[in-house]
C-alpha cells in the first residue's frame, strides 16, 4: 500500500499550491473539495440525503447550489454536523478506493482543511500542515473567492484552530507570502524518502 500524507490548513493557507508543488514533484494527490464536489453531484444517495435535509432546491438543473449550501450549513454547527455526516464517509470510502490503485513505493497525498475534524487522520501516514497567518489568509479568501470577511470568517470558525493542527502535525510548512515554499517542499520530500521504510513499518 502507497504511503499516505495528509495536506492539512485552514482556508487560504496554501493547501492547494502546496498540493500543486507536490504534483509536479511526482505526488499525486486527492484534492478532497474537488472529490467531495464530484460526490454531491453523482452519487444518488448523497443527493437524496441532502434534499431530505436542506430541501429540494438544493439541487438546481441537475447541479448543486453551492452558494445556498454554504448559506444553510456556515454559521450553523448542529447543520454543518449533519452535511458532513452525510458527504464524509462517502469522501472517505472514495479515497480508499482511490489510494488502493498505487504500488507500496509511491508516495500520495490528501489535502482537506479539515482532514483531522472529517475524521480522515487515520487513513493518512504523516500529517503536513500548511500554516499562514490569519490575516493573510483571509486576505486571501476573500480575494480568491470573492467573498467577503464576514463568510470567510464562518468558515474559519467551523474549522480546528491552528493551535490544534499544529500539535497533530508532523511536519509544518509555512506559507506566509516570504518563506520560499519549494525549499519546504523539498525538504517534505527528502524526509518522506528517508522515513520511507519506518513508515510501512510503523503502519502495520
Ligand atoms: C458548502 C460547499 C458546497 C461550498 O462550496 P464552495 O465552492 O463555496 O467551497 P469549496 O468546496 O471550494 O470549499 C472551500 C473551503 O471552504 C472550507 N470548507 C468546505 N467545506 C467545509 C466544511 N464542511 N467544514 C469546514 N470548512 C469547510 C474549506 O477550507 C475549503 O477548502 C462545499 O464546501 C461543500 O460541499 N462542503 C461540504 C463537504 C466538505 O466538507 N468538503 C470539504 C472536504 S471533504
Ligand atoms: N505564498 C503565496 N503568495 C501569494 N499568494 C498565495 C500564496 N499561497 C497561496 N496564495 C494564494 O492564496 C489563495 C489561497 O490559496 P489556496 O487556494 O492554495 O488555499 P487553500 O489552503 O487550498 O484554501 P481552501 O481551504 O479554501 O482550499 C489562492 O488564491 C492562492 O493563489
Amino acid at each position: 500500500m502507497a504511503i499516505k500524507i495528509g495536506i492539512t490548513g485552514g482556508i487560504g493557507s496554501g493547501k492547494s499550491v502546496v498540493s500543486r508543488l507536490l504534483e509536479i514533484m511526482g505526488i499525486p494527490v486527492y484534492i478532497s473539495d474537488v472529490e467531495a464536489k464530484r460526490i454531491t453531484l453523482a452519487n444518488e444517495t448523497v443527493r437524496r440525503e441532502l434534499c431530505m435535509l436542506v430541501g429540494q432546491e438544493i439541487y438546481q438543473k441537475g447541479e448543486l447550489n453551492r452558494s445556498l449550501l454554504a448559506t444553510y450549513m456556515f454559521g450553523h454547527p448542529k447543520r454543518i454536523k449533519e452535511v458532513n455526516e452525510i458527504i464524509h464517509p462517502r469522501v472517505k470510502e472514495d479515497f480508499q478506493q482511490w489510494s488502493a490503485c498505487f504500488g507500496a513505493d509511491k508516495i500520495v497525498g490528501m489535502e482537506s482543511a479539515i482532514l483531522v475534524e472529517a475524521g480522515f487522520g487515520d487513513e493518512v501516514d504523516f500529517l503536513v500542515m500548511v500554516y499562514a497567518p490569519l490575516e493573510t489568509r483571509i486576505e486571501r479568501a476573500i480575494k480568491r473567492d470573492c467573498s467577503s470577511k464576514e463568510l470567510i470568517m464562518k468558515r474559519i470558525e467551523s474549522q480546528m484552530s491552528d493551535e490544534s493542527k499544529r500539535e497533530q502535525a508532523d511536519f509544518v510548512i509555512l506559507n506566509d507570502g516570504e518563506t520560499p515554499l519549494i525549499p519546504q517542499v523539498l525538504e517534505l520530500i527528502s524526509l518522506l524518502s528517508k522515513n520511507n521504510h519506518y513508515l510501512c513499518f510503523a503502519k502495520k
